[in-house]
């Protein structure tokens, strides 16, 4: 018997970030859109804890016991008394130090399959509370959808959202540490009063009405010009996809991944494109927003087709 989650991965439309905390975190009011790219874990009873992973960045996911899908089933474990006697499979989509959660994603569906497995009875609260203690993101990954971060992001209320935003993400040759993202942030900032964050009115009602235009005025990223600063030919893949045509270009989160908002399917295809021949990236994606969080899914021999 194995269960199977699939999780999204996010972009960040709003990342506003306060001053570093005394705990060394960082207040931020933080708009979370969850995007059809997923990583798919699944938990099958085993001797010991183990983790395999599947994808094209495979060989960069760590398989020991700092595998946040290891540190989630540990967790859930420890809170009901048992031992994480499993063996934890990540097929795996998302990009690995993107920016784009991947690592939440893993940790959120390690915990929802596992909480499926033993029949824990966790209401959501309580998986939420654990989500939280495993990163400030993991949390949205459970929900999905599109809400609104406070705290170091992990303090969740849903948005509205009234239709659907088309996305295309260019993925970069290497990662960045978040953490290292964020001691830029500070290190630019130094010296500055750096102001409380705040959500924009704008972009919840931008949200809300499902207009790209909107939105596309709307979004800000206060940690992108920390990660242009660590990754500086970033600034040559957004000035590519505004070429062909994005409504509006940013980093995505943390980055490197940045993340260009088109109108629609077609213009997404064109930015994709264009991006694709600028040779300016690794790899480049279309997803659309929002999408649902994480979702066991039915067990269904992965050999059959469903019709
Ligand atoms: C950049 C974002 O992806 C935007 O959604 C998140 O803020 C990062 O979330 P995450 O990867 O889940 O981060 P965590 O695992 O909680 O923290 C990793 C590190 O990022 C920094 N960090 C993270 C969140 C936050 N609000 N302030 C921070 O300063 C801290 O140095 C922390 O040690
Ligand atoms: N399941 C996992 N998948 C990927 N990386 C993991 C995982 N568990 C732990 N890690 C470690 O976490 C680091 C960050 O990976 P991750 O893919 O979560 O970054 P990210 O997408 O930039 O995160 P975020 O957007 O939440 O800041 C990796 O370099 C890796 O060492």
């Amino acid at each position: 018997m194995s269960v199977t989650v699939r999780v999204p991965a996010k972009v960040n439309v709003q990342l506003a970030v306060g001053a570093a905390r005394p705990d060394g975190f960082h207040d931020l009011a933080n708009v979370f859109l969850a995007v059809g790219l997923y990583d798919e874990v699944t938990v099958t009873p085993a001797d010991g804890l183990r983790v395999t992973c599947t994808g094209p960045d495979a060989d960069q996911v760590p398989l020991d016991a700092t595998n946040l899908a290891a540190r989630a089933a540990i967790a859930l474990a420890e809170r009901y008394g048992r031992t994480p006697d499993v063996h934890l499979h990540i097929a795996k989509d998302i990009p690995v130090a993107g920016g784009m959660a991947g690592g939440s994603a893993d940790g959120a569906g390690a915990l929802l399959a596992c909480d499926a497995l033993w029949g824990t009875g966790a209401s959501r609260a309580e998986l939420l509370d654990i989500c939280a203690e495993l990163g400030s993101d993991v949390p949205f990954s459970l929900v999905g959808g599109a809400a609104l971060g406070t705290g170091r992001g992990e303090k969740l209320t849903a948005l509205e959202v009234g239709g659907t935003f088309h996305w295309v993400f260019a993925m970069a040759d290497r990662g960045l540490s978040t953490p290292a993202v964020f001691r830029e942030f500070d290190r630019l900032g130094a010296g500055t009063d750096i102001p409380e964050p705040v959500a924009s009115r704008e972009l919840f009602d931008a949200l809300a009405a499902g207009d790209p235009d909107a939105l596309a005025a709307a979004v800000t990223n206060d940690l992108q010009p920390a990660a242009l600063s660590l990754f500086p030919e970033l600034a040559g893949t957004l000035a590519a996809g505004r070429a062909a045509g994005a409504l509006t270009a940013l980093v995505s989160g943390s980055g490197p991944t940045t993340a260009f908002l088109a109108r629609d399917t077609e213009s997404a295809a064109k930015v994709a494109r264009g991006l694709r021949e600028s040779g300016t990236c690794r790899t480049v994606r279309t997803a659309s927003g929002p999408a649902p969080g994480a979702t066991v899914l039915p067990d269904v021999p992965r050999t059959m087709t469903l019709v």
